[in-house]
């Protein structure tokens, strides 16, 4: 995810004579995974730098940090002694799921007494980010001055589009944009083996379904709602309509719902 969003910010970043961030620093746990992101940005090596087991080097040159680590890290990378200095008065971004930003500060915090704190929010994106296509939201909050929410807002509008949500709701927020279209491509499977065992090869079958779903989703982001959708596509004694009350005898839309709703339990728990 972190590649995504440096690839992102990079992009934009490009041809900008004066670039709201102009370097850009990545720490990674392992040699490989450094030589690996500086091989596939080695055109940026002049504004890139990327170190590897470096966290706190790299956290006390930069004036923004985002956290792309895997949640249960956190404790043990925010905790070690001396992150709070280096992240004093800074914007700490983090996208690790299911942390809410007072346990990612009281991480911070255990490191040392230091009294500067710096200001940590919340973004969900997700693997779309790769190709600029994320749908992001981040967390509202008092801590962020006009001037933060607008470099936090650019940063993730890089990637795709941004929605600023309530803290109440950045779990659902976070299973819709981030688990929710995982969730549909088990229905999207079902679909595509119905199409194999009508005869139709499984790769033409995904190519035909992904054009039908980007064509679609452009139909909802204009604004069609899904239930009118599916009744104008369903004629009366017709094959659409077999499909829908199949899939609706099923318990597909419960099924989907409750699926939300225990994701959003999971990210609380
Ligand atoms: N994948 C997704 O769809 C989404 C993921 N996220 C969030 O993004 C975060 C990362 O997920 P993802 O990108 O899939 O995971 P990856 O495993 O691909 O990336 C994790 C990165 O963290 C680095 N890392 C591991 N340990 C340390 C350490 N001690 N110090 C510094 N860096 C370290 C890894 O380096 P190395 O490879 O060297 O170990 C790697 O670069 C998670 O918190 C996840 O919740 C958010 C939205 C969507």
């Amino acid at each position: 995810m972190g590649t995504a969003i440096l690839e992102g910010l990079l992009g934009a970043t490009a041809n900008e004579s004066s670039p709201r961030i102009s370097r850009f620093l990545v720490s990674t746990k392992s040699a490989s995974s450094a030589s690996q992101i500086k091989s596939k940005f080695q055109n940026d090596e002049h504004r890139l730098s990327v170190l590897h087991d470096q966290n706190q080097q790299v956290m006390k040159k930069a004036d923004i940090v985002l956290l792309g680590f895997k949640p249960h890290m956190a404790e043990s990378i925010l905790g070690q002694p001396g992150v709070k200095e280096a992240l004093a008065g800074k914007l700490v971004i983090s996208v690790l799921g299911g942390k809410t930003t007072q346990v990612l500060a009281d991480y911070i915090s255990q490191g040392s007494e230091s009294s500067e704190k710096p200001t940590v929010v919340r973004a969900m994106p997700n693997m779309a980010a790769r190709i600029r296509k994320s749908m992001t939201i981040i967390e509202k909050s008092p801590d962020l001055t006009p001037e933060l929410q607008d470099i936090l807002v650019w940063i993730f509008e890089t990637v795709g589009g941004v929605k600023m949500l309530e803290e109440d709701l950045f779990d659902v927020g976070s299973m819709l944009v981030g688990s929710s279209m995982a969730i549909l491509s088990v229905g999207l499977d079902g679909i595509l083996d119905g199409s194999v065992m009508e005869g139709i090869k499984r790769s033409d079958a995904l190519e035909m379904a992904a054009q039908s779903m980007l064509g679609m989703a452009e139909l909802f982001r204009q604004g069609e709602d899904p239930a009118h959708f599916r009744e104008s596509v369903a004629s009366p004694r017709g094959s659409t309509i077999h499909g829908i009350v199949t899939a609706e005898m099923a318990g597909v839309r419960g099924t989907y719902a409750q699926a939300m709703l225990n994701g959003v339990k999971k990210l609380k728990s």
